[in-house]
């Protein structure tokens, strides 16, 4: 079996004139992987995936998709289907025309109507394009990109501006195609989405990969944290404790059980009830909002 990863990006450099939007990226993409590549804004993800789905040149450095220059469409591109921020679908065409003709370019096999199902577009197969709500383009865009199940999916931003009931229906249609062994990029600034599903995360900042790992790897440096509040103004905190901007008392801990305990023993020993008592490990957020203090 090959061990040639889906996704090699290599020493990658993307400039804009003279701003350097992506300097020295390097990162792989292995087969039947979910890869979520996030990062602050700006951070130059879309001009990473411009490169990967074969729409830009790199400036510096190399990109392969299966082995090949993502250049070569017509080697790469039926087996990718990509769901950009934007698609820019002819307006005058009916939803089942548009899924027809984006399917007969991709040149995979599939039925149209299993593809308007799997969506739940059917009863808007007639609409035109234009006349379709924000969320229903979101679901014809995600449609054309799994039309005939590609082996490799690049999602970029896919349920912006999408409600949660149609965000679970696309992440069921994404688990669905893992099943089958595809490989799924990401991009998001839901970081949930990206920590309940990524293998692993590729997390950018100006232009580079700031950290790459699993969500264990990413977080595992960070403390974790317990919050509370308490009943009433008089009582006096415990020891070690601070306040975050909402007012909410935290403890941030690597030994998380025993400060925990600590915590629950001192509220018995002092008549204390606390309040939203939440004890958890360091979310993605936090990795994030790292980024900025480092
Ligand atoms: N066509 C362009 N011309 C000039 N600058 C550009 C162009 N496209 C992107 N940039 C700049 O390159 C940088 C990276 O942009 P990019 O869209 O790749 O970032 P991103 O990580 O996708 O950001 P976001 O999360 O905000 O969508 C930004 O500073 C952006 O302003």
């Amino acid at each position: 079996m090959s061990t040639t990863p889906v996704i090699d990006v290599d020493r990658l450099g993307v400039t804009y004139g003279d701003f350097h939007a992506v300097s020295d990226l390097s990162f792989q993409v292995e087969r039947g992987e979910f890869y979520a590549l996030l990062g602050t804004n700006g951070a130059g993800k879309t001009s990473t995936l411009e490169v990967v789905e074969g729409h830009r040149d790199p400036t510096s450095g190399s990109v392969r998709v299966f082995g090949r220059d993502p250049g070569d469409r017509s080697a790469v591109r039926p087996r990718m289907g990509i769901m950009l921020q934007e698609s820019g679908f002819a307006p005058d065409l009916t939803v089942r025309e548009t899924v027809r003709l984006v399917g007969a370019l991709s040149q995979r096999a599939d039925s149209v109507d299993r593809v308007l199902g799997v969506v739940d577009l059917t009863r808007t197969a007639a609409t035109r394009v234009s006349q379709l709500s924000g969320g229903e383009k979101r679901r014809l865009d995600f449609a054309t990109a799994v039309y005939g199940s590609p082996e490799l999916v690049v999602l970029d931003e896919p349920t912006t501006g999408l409600d949660i009931q149609s965000r679970d229906d696309l992440w069921r249609a994404v688990d669905r195609l893992r099943d089958e062994g595809a490989t799924i990029v990401l991009t998001t600034h839901y970081l949930e989405e990206a920590q309940e599903r990524a293998d692993r995360i590729g997390l950018m900042h100006q232009g580079g990969l700031h950290r790459e790992g699993t969500v264990a790897e990413l977080t595992r440096t960070l403390p974790s944290v317990i919050r509370f509040s308490l009943p009433t103004p008089e009582v006096a905190p415990p020891p070690h404790v601070h306040r975050d901007g909402d007012g909410a008392f935290v403890i941030e801990t690597f030994t998380m059980q025993r400060d925990l305990h600590a915590l629950l023993d001192w509220a018995r020993d002092n008549a204390v009830e606390l309040g939203d008592l939440h004890a958890g490990p360091t979310r993605l957020d936090d990795v994030f909002r790292s980024i900025g203090a480092e």
